[in-house]
């Protein structure tokens, strides 16, 4: 065994920095699938938020019978802890940053990690845009960061990328992957190019739709038909774009934007809409109305 690879069986703690929507649905499945988990807010409310949403989906998740044999709603709750102390994660062997999209945020976060934890331990970030290799250089173990990029919601969503930094090793790519499987998920890998592989594509065709929307080529209800309806994909562009939050769509199609250049301009409409601060689904309007 190569000296980087540090096997799936010492993978026991696993911290999970960011207590919001990615890293509460973190959290939940990985304590789900047996592991200790804690999980680290910046205020004790957003610690609790984070709670509140995993109690609710657990409880979802029961009512279909679709927790793992021999798991309950208590015992899973019960292998997670809440703190707003970084340092209460020091004896985790695998930490997944789910905070803001920010470089400097993450590359904060990974600095006082690198810190913090054994120098074994895997350093693993849920970022959708940002590379690996820019947030690897602030700490001292850019061999040991990788992209796990989890998908909305995580309980759900079958899938992980797993996104390759200029220096992770070919072990910490692989183990990536071992735990990502064992929370029973499907990976893909990307190299740490801008977007990975689902940004990359996704954020120019939610704009393209927008776009179309705007400037008249049909309804947004055809639109989405359309695409529902002619290319067999579950949700049309307005509606996913609902769905991912209009504030986060403008934000990674910026970011593509910078690095990628013209043919990712996220469409006028979206920042209007963002402006408007209808932002979708979770403020009651976007594209559509909900209750
Ligand atoms: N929401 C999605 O659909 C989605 C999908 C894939 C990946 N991601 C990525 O996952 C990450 C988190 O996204 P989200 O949607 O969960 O965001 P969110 O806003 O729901 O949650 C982020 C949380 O991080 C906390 N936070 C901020 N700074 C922190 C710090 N220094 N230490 C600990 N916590 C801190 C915030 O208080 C907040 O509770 C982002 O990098 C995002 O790009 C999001």
């Amino acid at each position: 065994m190569s000296q980087d690879h540090r096997s799936l069986d010492s993978i026991d703690r696993v911290g999970v920095v960011g207590a919001g929507t990615m890293g509460s649905g973190i959290a939940q499945v990985a304590a789900t699938h047996g592991y200790d988990v804690i999980v680290r807010d910046i205020e004790q409310e957003y610690v609790e938020n984070g709670f509140e949403t995993i109690e609710n989906s657990l409880g979802r998740l029961d009512d279909r019978d679709s927790l793992p044999d021999g798991e309950d709603t208590e015992t899973i709750r019960n292998r997670i802890e809440g703190t707003t102390d970084l340092a209460d994660l020091a004896d985790c062997d695998l930490v997944v940053e789910a905070a803001l999209e920010d470089l400097d945020v993450k590359r904060d976060v990974f600095a006082d990690l690198d810190d913090l934890v054994d120098d074994e331990a895997v350093l693993a970030t849920n970022t959708s845009t940002i590379s690996i290799t820019s947030i690897a250089i602030a700490t001292e173990r850019p061999e040991r960061v990788v992209g796990l990029h989890f998908m909305n919601p995580v309980p759900i969503m079958e899938g992980v990328e797993v996104v390759v930094g200029e220096k992770t090793t070919d072990g910490i790519t692989a183990l990536a992957h071992e735990f990502a499987e064992a929370l029973e998920k499907t990976t893909w890998e990307s190299d740490d190019k801008p977007g990975f592989v689902t940004n990359r594509i996704l954020m120019p065709w939610l704009n393209e739709g927008i776009r179309a929307y705007d400037e008249g080529v049909a309804t947004k209800e055809d639109i989405d038909a359309g695409m529902e309806l002619g290319t067999n994909v579950p949700m049309g562009p307005l509606t996913l774009a609902d769905h991912i939050g209009l504030d986060i769509c403008l934000h990674a199609s910026e970011t593509l934007h910078e690095e990628l250049g013209d043919r990712y301009q996220p469409a006028y409409l979206l920042k209007r809409k963002v402006e408007a601060g209808e932002l979708g689904k979770k403020t009651g309007k976007g594209f559509y109305e909900y209750e």
